[in-house]
């Protein structure tokens, strides 16, 4: 460092460069180190290099070692965490399959004015050139092919789930239409809190669908090697408040998938959808709730007057968008020019969606999410109450969900009423007997279909030619 900064102040660049060029050559020649020289800008000078990004990243996670003394930290309002970077000139030591290496930050600082005064270099005073930052990367020679062949992937990689991990997840909605009847995607921070163990369903179901998303986002060589675009369906089922949505944001929020709502009521034209469709990023969750009013959309085409349009509707509202447009671009074009999509349909009535939508290889997996079963009810009360053993009432509650049907949006309702653990169990017990009271005024009999568990997988379609286990 000493010799730079000696370089650099008292002799002019050309000769400076040269002087370190042979110095380094020197050096090398004697040692058996190599040294990755990484910088900021790639090779064509336009674009950043994606290996200096994610060393920055990567670096951020080693351990800061003792002589390492000086760190940059940031956040932005955004930002998950605080943001931690080597300062210059710092150093941090690395190892891969026990092979030892050594980072360095550098940063090659613009000419400065004063250095022009002592001469001609007229270029300097009108163009300082840029700063420029580069990570050193030392080790020996031997060891090349394994760091440029397995290490530098392998940092690629996990700054890249490093990265996943720290960024806010994004919910995009339909934005506003315009007066030219455009539609855009809206976008905002996803703060769903739900996850696989805040849902309460089936265990069972639940381990099922998370090896199914391990399965899907391991599988890029599969889909690849058997041509088939790498999309993975899912038709979610169920009453009201049975935890569709939840499983959504549960699902999004293990893959770290943003998640795209595709409200299809607001959207007119079919030509409105594909153009959303392929504005939508990669590894993301594409979500179309109520699928089974979306045919309603197809129905509409039914009440056109013979101009096509709907009566009593100015032009400019008429709808033009249909189910099979939908799946058909969903099918292809889209599917085909993204890749790890995860499409979520849902719907509240499973016998009123329309058979196109069910055909093999539409929709991969169809998951029932039903009332609420004692097993699923413990789970809510550890969420709400923060409460695991037994407890004295659970065998009455148990005894009640045989009988009553409740969903777990009410059963949350009744939980969030007290804090305290016996009040709240009462709570839910007189909630029951309610229900039952009401069910036996009526004179109902409440059969409870056996297999309707919540959170059932009634089906794991393999869609006929596509198997889901490895
Ligand atoms: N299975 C569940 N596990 C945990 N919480 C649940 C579950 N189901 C419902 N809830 C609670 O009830 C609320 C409503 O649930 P959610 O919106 O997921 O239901 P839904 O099935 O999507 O209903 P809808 O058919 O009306 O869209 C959630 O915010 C959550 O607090
Ligand atoms: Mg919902």
């Amino acid at each position: 460092m000493l010799l730079r900064s000696i370089l650099h102040d008292f002799i002019p660049n050309p000769i400076r460069n040269y002087i370190f060029s042979l110095l380094q050559r020197l050096f090398n020649h004697r040692s058996n180190t190599l040294t990755l020289v990484i910088e900021e800008v790639n090779s064509t000078g336009i674009g950043r290099n994606q290996v200096y990004d994610s060393a920055e990243v990567y670096l951020s996670t080693k351990v800061i070692t003792p002589s390492t003394e000086r760190l940059k930290i940031s956040k932005s309002p955004k930002d998950k965490s605080l943001t931690i970077r080597l300062e210059k000139g710092e150093e941090i030591d690395d190892s891969f399959d026990n092979i030892p290496l050594r980072w360095r930050f550098l940063c090659m600082e613009p000419e400065k004015q004063r250095n022009s005064s002592s001469g001609n270099d007229d270029d300097l005073l009108s163009s300082p050139a840029p700063v420029t930052r580069y990570f050193e990367l030392t080790f020996e020679k031997k060891f090349k092919d394994k760091v440029i062949n397995s290490y530098i992937p392998y940092m690629l990689a996990k700054s890249k789930s490093v990265i996943d991990k720290e960024r806010p997840l994004k919910l995009c909605t339909l934005g506003s239409r315009f007066s030219c009847g455009n539609v855009y995607w809206d976008t905002i921070n996803l703060e769903h809190p739900s996850t696989f163990e805040t849902l309460a369903m089936d265990t069972e179901a639940k381990t099922a669908i998370m090896e199914d998303l391990d399965r899907f986002v391991k599988r890029r060589e599969f889909y690849r090697r058997v041509g088939r675009a790498w999309k993975r369906g899912y038709l979610l089922h169920g009453p009201p408040g049975t935890g569709k949505s939840s499983l959504i944001a549960a699902m999004a929020n293990y893959l770290m998938f943003d998640i795209y709502d595709l409200q299809l009521g607001n959207l007119i034209k079919d030509s409105d959808l594909r153009r959303l469709l392929l504005a939508t990023a990669n590894r993301s969750v594409l979500v179309i709730e109520d699928i089974d009013c979306t045919i309603d959309i197809q129905n509409r085409r039914k009440n056109l007057n013979e101009n096509g349009q709907f009566p009593n509707k100015p032009p400019e509202v008429q709808v033009q968008l249909t189910l099979s447009g939908l799946l058909n671009f969903i099918d292809g074009l889209w599917s085909s020019c993204g890749d790890e999509r995860i499409i979520v349909f849902t719907t509240n009535h499973m016998e009123k969606l329309d058979p196109a939508l069910l055909r093999p290889g539409r929709m991969d997996m169809q998951i029932h999410m039903s009332y609420l079963t004692f097993q699923s009810f413990k789970i809510l009360v550890s969420n709400y109450l923060e409460f695991e053993g037994e407890h004295p009432l659970f065998d009455e509650i148990k005894g009640m969900f045989e009988i009553v049907e409740v969903t777990p949006a009410q059963v949350a309702e009744e939980l969030m009423r007290s804090e305290d653990v016996d009040e709240a169990l009462e709570g839910v017990l007189k909630f029951l007997k309610t229900k039952k009271e009401m069910i036996d005024n009526k004179d109902e009999v409440v059969v409870q279909d056996e297999g309707l568990g919540d959170g059932v997988i009634d089906e794991i379609c393999p869609s006929q030619n596509f198997e889901i286990s490895n």
